[in-house]
């Protein structure tokens, strides 16, 4: 059983700026390798039983389980004492707050005054819901964006903050997708027009800082508003992130964060992307004004934002799973971001060194390897000890979690796990043709989302290896086309596709590289 050390994030996050790792030598010695021989097959069931296994332990309920407890009229979350003068309110917006809310139920029990949650169309369909629940379930956001719904349910959750008073407690369930379920366009901006400049940068590949901290600027409750909204009353925020490094204030938009931003930051995003033209007039009204910023003035100090689960808390349980199954594990990074393709060219160059690696003991795995700053040292060294102790088992499990970027070039479906999956294939195709070790080791990627949705799709994500090109060059079209579902439903029947419907979490994605013996 390993469990990761709780400073990993932050020795990652100081080794980032030291991409002097080019002379790495390999430290340790490889024995003589008696992996298994797997097929395909073997390797998919066991990604994905890892990925099930990653899914399980963010499951919100264990979460609240493990962070909250009540005694008497104290209410403890992760250690933090509040004395609830009277019953709580409880709201809650995101993919996984129906399970938080639901849970919080039983614990609160009497102490709940009432709870209103916005989650995703769909969600009551794929629950079981207690009859005798006083959780009000609102639903909208189809497709992860904002709509008519949304903004009617957030005008419901705001009409509760804005009535309460100091001796009220609110408790804010906050998951990721809260961005879309919490929305209300800032005056005099329409939703439509809102849509338009969230989908226009989305398109172009924005990161979720750059989106949100947009969304920001263009809400009336995001970016602390929520929060200066429910002043005086004492405001908890139990925050499932879906954001790398955990960032209170960007996770679902930090509505009960202060905004931190710099003011001019909004405007030079859309500028970056060159849509200052295309956008509507009444978005670059709002983000020049700066006029949502201005309508909070929260201080750390009034709002209690807590972290209850994130990214790392799913990978260990991903890596304990592949231990299990004897497979030699490593965990390369909390952090993965940037450009799909660019990502799928690391992992391939990865993957392909260390066959080679295994097959002649001599490449130096990191040398010129592309995208390498992805790499800490202590990642550098947990690889290099996981390929030298490879032998007896049943293969290699690189590991990793973040969130890639893909330009939608395209009208078709996909997203961007089944896209990273995609181009992964094509990358180690490209890298394998013509090397003697290709026909001695199988390499793989799963790329899949926790929150089992990946884009507007209904897969979490898909496993994508060299061969499944084979007599299938039309590949290149899916691609272009942004069409990387379509691609991977008609491969094989669907079955190289990871399916499991929402699963009522959400804490970014999971990567798993896998080399193996043919
Ligand atoms: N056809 C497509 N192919 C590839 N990627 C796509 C396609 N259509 C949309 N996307 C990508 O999917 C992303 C949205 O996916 P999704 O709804 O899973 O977001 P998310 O980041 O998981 O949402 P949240 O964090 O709010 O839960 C967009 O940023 C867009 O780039
Ligand atoms: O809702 C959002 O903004 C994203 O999921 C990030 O938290």
């Amino acid at each position: 059983m390993i469990r990761l050390p709780s400073q990993w994030l932050c020795r990652q996050r100081s080794s980032f700026k030291k991409p002097n790792f080019s002379t790495s030598p390999i430290l340790f010695t490889l024995k003589k390798n008696k992996m298994d021989c797997l097929t395909y097959q073997d390797m998919f069931e066991h990604n994905k039983a890892a990925f099930l296994a990653a899914v399980s332990a963010v499951k919100p309920a264990n979460l609240i389980e493990s962070s909250v407890q009540i005694n008497g009229s104290i209410l403890t979350v992760k250690g933090n004492d509040f004395q609830l003068k009277q019953p709580c309110h409880v709201i809650g917006f995101g993919k996984a707050v129906l399970e938080m809310a639901l849970t919080m139920e039983r614990k609160l029990g009497d102490y709940m005054k009432q709870c209103v949650i916005s989650v995703p169309v769909g969600t009551k369909k794929a629950h079981s819901i207690p009859s005798n629940t006083k959780v009000e379930i609102l639903e909208g956001a189809a497709n992860n964006l904002p709509d008519k719904e949304a903004e009617e349910n957030t005008r419901k959750i705001l009409k509760i903050v804005e009535d309460l008073k100091e001796d009220d407690t609110l408790l804010v369930l906050i998951s990721g997708g809260g961005s879309a379920l919490l929305s209300l366009p800032v005056h005099p901006l329409t939703l439509e027009e809102k849509l338009q400049v969230i989908k226009q940068l989305a398109n172009a590949g924005a990161d979720i800082l750059q989106l949100n901290c947009v969304r920001k600027s263009l809400s009336a409750v995001k970016g602390g508003q929520l929060a200066a909204a429910a002043q005086p009353a004492t405001i908890i925020s139990l925050i499932l992130s879906d954001v790398i490094g955990d960032p209170v204030d960007f996770i679902a938009s930090g509505p009960t964060a202060p905004n931190k931003d710099n003011p001019a930051a909004a405007w030079d995003i859309i500028c970056k992307f060159q849509l200052q033209n295309s956008i509507p007039q009444s978005a670059e009204v709002c983000l020049r004004s700066n006029y949502s910023r201005a309508n909070s003035n929260l201080k750390d100090k009034e709002v209690n934002n807590i972290l209850i689960g994130n990214n790392l808390v799913a990978i260990t349980a991903a890596m304990n799973k592949l231990i299990s199954l004897n497979y030699s594990v490593c965990f390369l990074s909390p952090s993965i971001q940037g450009n799909v393709t660019r990502i799928a060219v690391f992992y391939s160059q990865l993957a392909s060194r260390i066959c080679r690696f295994l097959a002649s003991s001599k490449c130096n795995l990191f040398e010129g390897l592309e995208e390498a700053y992805l790499l800490s040292i202590e990642a550098r060294n947990e690889i290099e000890k996981t390929v030298c102790n490879s032998s007896h088992t049943r293969g290699i499990c690189l590991i990793a979690g973040g969130e890639t970027t893909v330009r939608v070039t395209g009208t078709g479906k996909g997203g961007r796990n089944q896209e990273l999956a995609l181009r992964f294939a094509e990358e180690s195709k490209k890298i394998s043709t013509g090397c003697e070790y290709a026909n001695q080791f199988s390499i793989s990627l799963l790329s899949a989302g926790t929150d089992g949705i990946d884009g507007p799709t209904n897969a979490a994500g898909a496993f994508g290896y060299a061969e499944q090109l084979d007599g299938n060059e039309d590949y290149i079209k899916y691609l272009e086309d942004s069409d990387t579902n379509t691609f991977y439903s008609k491969l094989n029947a669907g079955k190289n596709l990871i399916l499991t419907g929402h699963t009522g979490t959400n804490v970014m994605d999971i990567h798993i590289v896998t080399i193996c013996k043919k």
